[in-house]
């Protein structure tokens, strides 16, 4: 199959569970962090900013997380809300729980690292009973990152909105999304990943990524037809593994493969490679584009926010997109 069906007859196009936080991002860059005395506050979080890029191309967005009820909190919904986003599926705590912070180290283009901030943070506070529901039902694309499967409750939020997009007919892309410091030990991540990629339509991750997941499925070395044939035999229609500046491949139910290339960056940090590529694609593939085409946009959105400083404000515009595609070709 080239392509993705989705169903129609949906208000919104596409929905985000997990992850709401704080990027700082290290101003003195090309230095440790132990240097750095300044920091650019943006909106983070891999599905925010997947969700953000998703509103920055015209597409019908909603969130469903729960927010610190602080500043930092107040300052998250404002943001979604001021780039089109609905926030009703935002929840405030009200246990005193905060704000993850991801520090973002910039000591070169290739070598960046985040410091990640991660007690008692309210996106994993998030409870069954405050997922929307209809918020699923009315979307054509429910985005499930990974971490938000790392701890209860929002772990048991995560497995009852997949069980919601299913019952409504809508496509489950399940950005895996390792973030270690999120996690207990890498057994449990990798039978609660499974849980979701199991119930999942489209797959995005890592070639580190899809080990973490796979590491009780035999054959230690796994290649990513390997992978990709796994979860075929589950849900799955599309199953993409990315290999950072090598580019991406991604393979189709149908037997198909497609090798992404990658366009040329004034690379500042490599943070948010991910999160675009996957905000590019997943478009792609919702305007009717076969997987190739959708990998090209990805990728070309990936460099635009690569050879920027931040992820979320970072997140291109459709003809910010355009415009770069022709003038640069992949390389
Ligand atoms: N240095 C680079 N130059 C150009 N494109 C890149 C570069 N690094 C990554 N990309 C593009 O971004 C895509 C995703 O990058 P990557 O494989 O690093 O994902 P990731 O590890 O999830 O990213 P992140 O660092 O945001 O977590 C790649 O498949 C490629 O298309
Ligand atoms: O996902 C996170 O918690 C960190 C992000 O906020 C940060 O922008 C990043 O690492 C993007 O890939």
């Amino acid at each position: 199959m080239e392509r993705v069906s989705f169903a129609s007859g949906k208000s919104l196009d596409f929905v985000a569970i997990g992850r709401l936080c704080i990027d700082l991002n290290a101003n003195e860059i090309n230095r440790p962090m132990e240097e750095t005395m300044t920091f650019t506050k943006y909106v983070g979080g891999s599905p925010a900013n997947i969700a953000i890029g998703m509103s920055r191309l015209d597409m019908k967005t909603a969130f469903i997380g729960k927010v610190a009820d602080d500043q930092m909190g107040r300052f998250i919904v404002q943001y979604l809300r001021d780039n089109g986003i609905e926030t009703s599926g935002v929840v405030t705590d009200r246990t005193g729980a905060v704000t993850g912070l991801a520090f973002t180290e910039i000591k070169s283009p290739e070598d960046c690292s985040i410091l990640m901030y991660r007690d008692n943070v309210a996106d994993l506070k998030l409870e069954p009973g405050e997922v929307d529901e209809a918020l699923i039902a009315g979307s054509k694309v429910l985005l499930v990152s990974g971490t938000a499967l790392a701890k209860s409750p929002s772990r048991e939020a995560v497995l009852l909105a997949l069980r919601y997009a299913r019952k409504h007919g809508t496509k489950v892309v399940f950005d895996i999304d390792y973030r270690p410091y999120s996690w207990t030990n890498p057994q449990e991540t990798a039978i609660y990943y499974h849980a979701a990629a199991e119930k999942s339509d489209i797959i995005i991750g890592t070639r580190e990524e899809f080990d973490m997941l796979e590491q009780f499925d035999g054959n230690t070395e796994r290649s990513d037809a390997m992978t990709a044939a796994q979860w075929f035999g589950h849900h799955a229609e599309i199953v993409v593994i990315k290999h950072g500046k090598e580019g991406s491949i991604a393979y189709g139910k149908d037997g198909s493969s497609h090798r992404g290339s990658i366009f040329p960056a004034k690379v500042i940090k490599t943070f948010g490679a991910g999160d675009s590529y996957a905000a590019g694609f997943i478009y792609g593939l919702m305007q009717g584009w076969n997987i190739s085409r959708s990998m090209e946009f990805g990728s070309a959105c990936a460099s635009i926010v690569i050879s920027s400083h931040s992820c979320s404000d970072a997140m291109p515009k459709l003809n910010q997109v355009e415009d770069f595609m022709s003038q640069f070709k992949p390389v």
